[in-house]
C-alpha cells in the first residue's frame, strides 16, 4: 500500500488539533514523520510519532531548521509514496518556502493565508512550481476554516460557471464580535471584552490586530479572487479596499497582549457606533465582497436591518458566504457555519490530506 508521509510545521492551536485528528484516523495510509515548532525539529521516518508527540518533540536535540528538513523530506519522495508538508503557521518566512517545496515534489497543505494572499510574485511562483512537478497545494482552511468554500469555488469555476459576485461574513472573529456586540439594542457588553472572548475561544489570528484591521478578510478575498482567475490586478491583499477597525493610536502595537491592554480605552468609540446603528433599527456586521464583473474587492463594517440574514441567522463564529453565479442566479449558493476555531480548521486541513489519496 502506498503511503503519504506527513511533516507538520507549526504545532500551535490548529497544529496540535490537526495532529490529534490525524493520529485518530483508523487504518491510516498517513504516516506522521516530522514535527517542527518555532524552536525544535523532530524528524522520525522510522520510529512512529504518537500521541505523546509533545514529549517526543521536546526531547529532540535538533534545533528548528526547515531548510535541512526539506532536503531530508525530498529524499523520501518516490513514484508511489507522497510526502506532504502541512504548514500550520502564519509565517511569511515559511510561506516563502512553498515554491521550493512544490518544485521538490513535496505536496503542501495549509490553513496559512499568507502564501496565497501576499505578493503576486510569490503566488505565481507557487503556481509555476506546482505545475512543474505536479505536486499539489491545497488550502481549504484558508477561507471559512473547514467550510467547503475553496472546493465549492473550484467546482463552480472548473465546470464553466461564471462567478458574478461573492459576498459574506468571512471572519470568525469579526462574526463572533459583532454577533455578541451588536444585536440591535443600543447597549450590551464592551467591545474590548468581546474581542477578548474571541481570542480565548481560539478564533483570532496569532496577533488579534490582524483580524480587527480587516487584513484577515482582505487576505481571504484575495485568495478567492485568485482562485477564480490568477491575475496581478490584486498585487497583494494590501491592494484590497479595507476599512480597518483599529483606532489609529493602536496601529503597529507589536504584541497581542499590549494591544489588549490598551483596547478598553476605545470602548466608548465603538459604543457610539453601536448606538447609532440601533437607532436606525440596524446591526453592525463586517463583510467582504468580490465582484469580478465590476472589478471590485472590498471589506468593511456595514449596517444591516435587524431582519437581514446577516443579523438573524449568524451565531458564534459563523461565516456566511454567498456565491452569485450565472447558474446560481437570482438565488445564490450559500455556505454557512463555524468559520474559525481549532477543531473545524484542523478538519479542513485533514480533509485536504484525504484529497491526496
Ligand atoms: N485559529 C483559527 O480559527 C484559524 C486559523 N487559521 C490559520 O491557521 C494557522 C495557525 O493558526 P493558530 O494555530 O490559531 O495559531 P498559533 O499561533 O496557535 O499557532 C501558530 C504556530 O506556528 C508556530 N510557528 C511560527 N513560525 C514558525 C516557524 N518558522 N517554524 C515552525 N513553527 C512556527 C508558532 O510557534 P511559536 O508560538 O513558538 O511562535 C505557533 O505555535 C494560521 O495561519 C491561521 O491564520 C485558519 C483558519 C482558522
Ligand atoms: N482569525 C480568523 C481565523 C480563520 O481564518 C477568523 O477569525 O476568521
Ligand atoms: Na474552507
Amino acid at each position: 500500500m502506498s503511503k503519504i508521509r506527513v511533516a507538520v510545521i507549526g504545532v500551535g492551536l490548529v497544529g496540535s488539533e490537526f495532529i490529534k485528528q490525524l493520529l485518530s484516523v483508523r487504518g491510516s495510509q498517513f504516516q506522521l514523520i516530522a514535527l517542527t515548532s518555532s524552536t525544535r525539529t523532530l524528524f522520525s521516518p522510522d520510529t512512529p510519532i504518537t500521541s505523546s508527540w509533545k514529549t517526543q518533540l521536546s526531547n529532540s536535540t535538533e534545533n528548528a531548521d526547515v531548510k535541512s528538513l526539506t532536503e531530508r523530506l525530498k529524499a523520501l519522495v518516490t513514484l508511489t509514496d507522497k510526502v506532504v508538508v502541512v504548514d500550520n503557521t502564519s509565517s511569511d518566512d515559511i510561506a516563502a518556502l512553498y515554491p521550493l517545496w512544490l518544485s521538490s515534489g513535496l505536496h503542501v497543505i495549509t490553513p496559512n493565508k499568507k502564501p496565497f494572499s501576499g505578493s503576486y510574485t510569490l503566488y505565481e511562483a507557487i503556481l509555476n512550481a506546482s505545475k512543474s512537478t505536479g505536486a499539489r497545494y491545497l488550502n481549504e482552511s484558508t477561507v471559512g476554516a473547514g467550510l467547503p468554500i475553496i472546493s465549492t469555488l473550484k467546482d463552480l469555476v472548473m465546470t464553466g460557471d461564471k462567478v458574478l459576485k461573492i459576498e459574506g461574513v468571512f471572519s470568525g472573529t469579526m462574526s463572533y464580535i459583532f454577533n455578541q456586540y451588536s444585536t440591535g439594542s443600543p447597549d450590551g457588553p464592551s467591545f474590548s471584552s468581546v474581542v477578548s472572548e474571541a481570542r480565548q475561544k481560539g478564533y483570532t489570528e496569532p496577533h488579534p490586530a490582524d483580524d480587527l484591521n480587516g487584513f484577515d478578510v482582505a487576505r481571504k478575498l484575495t485568495i478567492l479572487s485568485r482562485t477564480i482567475a490568477p491575475s496581478p490586478s490584486i498585487y497583494s491583499f494590501a491592494s484590497v479596499e479595507t476599512a480597518s477597525l483599529i483606532p489609529p493610536a493602536l496601529e503597529g502595537i507589536p504584541t497581542g497582549d499590549e494591544f489588549f491592554a490598551r483596547l478598553p480605552e476605545f470602548d466608548a468609540q465603538f459604543d457610539a457606533m453601536r448606538k447609532e446603528a440601533a437607532k436606525e433599527g440596524k446591526v453592525l456586521r463586517f463583510v467582504g465582497v468580490v465582484d469580478p464583473t465590476k472589478g471590485e474587492v472590498k471589506a468593511g463594517l456595514e449596517k444591516y436591518p435587524t431582519t437581514h440574514p446577516f443579523a438573524t441567522s449568524l451565531g458564534g463564529s459563523d461565516n456566511i458566504i454567498m456565491f452569485h453565479t450565472e447558474r446560481y442566479s437570482p438565488r445564490p449558493l450559500i455556505v454557512q457555519g463555524a468559520g474559525a476555531g481549532a477543531a473545524v480548521t484542523a478538519m479542513g486541513v485533514l480533509s485536504d490530506l484525504f484529497k491526496l489519496l
